[in-house]
């Protein structure tokens, strides 16, 4: 994998720089909540406006549906771009159309512009390659370079993160590189006990990576939005939680397999649960309570783990050589439903462990709820992405910087 450090020595000065970032940011509103995905692309795009290229940053925000959504406009994060440099940055509002062009036929030499979200683009997300590669070759008319920064996607097969480098001499920022260095120790040399945490709402994905993970961590601990569906998997009533029913049988499995192999698979003891899921901006109180995990009433929701499984995780963390967390264990953004990723932080750092956390919001939780960053030993932008990282899959984000 090149690396943009080669790019640099052999200059860039007047090239325009395509840079694949991950901005998606958390929003309330337009108020980016933690700006973290944001710094952690500084250092490359900083390196490439000082050796004056004409930096490109393009990224997706949340899921929209292919078409312009003013809700989930990069906007917000451009301006805080140029907070963070403290320089302008130019915002177009497309992404391949009119305003994309004359704002990259505009910028001078060491200045930066950010594109709208490449998701407003059907085929961004396209599973139909055709499609894919018709909006690649648009984007590839906005840029000389391709570099690749963008680590929460790289688990992506999408247009800019796939199809585009194939089109342009292609590098790999300084994120990209810092955080596969990082997760290629825990891959390589993986000091054990090793515990792996999930939680988070992103229930699909991450049940997938289960499968792999029960052949290479000691402790799986599960919270969050994905564990409704392990305990409706052991029978129990769930009420309104979140539920993934077509891998309810997958589930089955992996509890099944975790019993035979002896990796202990560990499940929430208790819930706090709630009517309806709460009020995130007003954050009025909930009407929380705390049951028993196969006691949810039919009528309820389970919105994060409750005090004996805050305890029960803790200890399962406390011996642990290494640890990686991805997926906050409940609904942090609401007070009432923090304890559980609260806790689980706190265990991370009463640890010996050598810790890495993963994921836009876990990195996110760990800062809002007043935790050290630096107190950890990595936190990753990517929690799906350095998910699949770990199960040792091929990531089409980084195979397509490898050529
Ligand atoms: N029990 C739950 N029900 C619904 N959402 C949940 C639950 N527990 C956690 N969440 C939500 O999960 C979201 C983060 O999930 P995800 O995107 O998968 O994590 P990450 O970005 O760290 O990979 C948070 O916004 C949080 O509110
Ligand atoms: O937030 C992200 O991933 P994460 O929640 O797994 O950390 C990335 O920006 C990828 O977003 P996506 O899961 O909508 O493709």
């Amino acid at each position: 994998m090149k690396t943009i450090d080669e790019l640099l020595a052999d200059g860039v000065a007047g090239k325009r720089v395509f840079v694949r970032a991950d901005l998606n940011v958390p929003l309330s509103g337009t108020t980016i909540t933690d700006d973290g995905r944001i710094r952690a692309v500084l250092p490359t795009v900083k390196a490439l406006a000082d050796a004056g290229a004409r930096v490109v940053v393009a990224s997706h925000l949340g899921r929209p549906k292919g078409a312009p959504d003013p809700a989930f406009s990069l906007a917000p994060a451009a301006a805080r771009l140029g907070e963070l440099l403290g320089a302008d940055v130019a915002f177009a509002t497309d992404t391949v159309g009119e305003s994309a062009e004359a704002t990259v036929t505009g910028l001078a030499d060491g200045r930066v512009a950010v594109l709208e979200n490449l998701r407003f683009n059907a085929g961004e997300t396209s599973k139909d390659d055709a499609e894919r590669a018709a909006f690649a070759d648009r984007l590839a008319g906005l840029a000389d370079v391709y570099v690749g920064d963008g680590f929460g996607a790289v688990h992506r097969k999408h247009a800019s993160v796939f199809d585009l480098p194939a089109r342009l001499p292609h590098y790999a920022g300084h994120l990209i590189a810092t955080e596969v260095g990082v997760l290629k120790k825990l891959t390589e040399d993986v000091k054990r006990p090793y515990v792996v945490a999930l939680g988070g709402a992103k229930v699909s994905d991450k049940l997938a990576v289960i499968d792999q993970l029960l052949g290479k961590a000691d402790r799986i601990l599960i919270g969050g939005g994905m564990a409704y569906t392990f305990l409706k998997a052991k029978g129990y009533e769930i009420g309104s939680s979140l539920l993934q029913e077509d891998q309810l049988p997958a589930v089955v499995e992996y509890l099944e397999r975790a019993e035979k192999t002896g990796v202990e698979l560990v499940l929430p003891v208790d819930a706090l649960v709630a009517s309806a899921f709460p009020d995130l901006k007003a954050k009025v109180p909930a009407d929380a309570t705390s049951v028993a995990a196969d006691a949810i009433p039919a009528d309820q929701m389970g919105l994060d783990i409750g005090p004996e499984s805050r305890k029960l995780y803790a200890s399962k963390i406390a011996d642990a050589a290494t640890v990686f967390w991805n997926g906050p264990m409940g609904v942090f953004e609401h007070p009432d439903f923090a304890e559980g990723t609260k806790a689980v932080a706190q265990a991370l750092l009463d640890s010996e462990a050598f810790t890495v956390v993963g994921g836009g919001d876990s990195a996110a939780a760990v800062r809002i709820l007043g935790f050290d960053e630096n107190a950890f030993g990595h936190i990753s932008t990517g929690g799906g992405a350095s998910l699949e990282y770990l199960e040792g899959k091929t990531l089409p984000g980084l195979a397509a910087l490898e050529d």
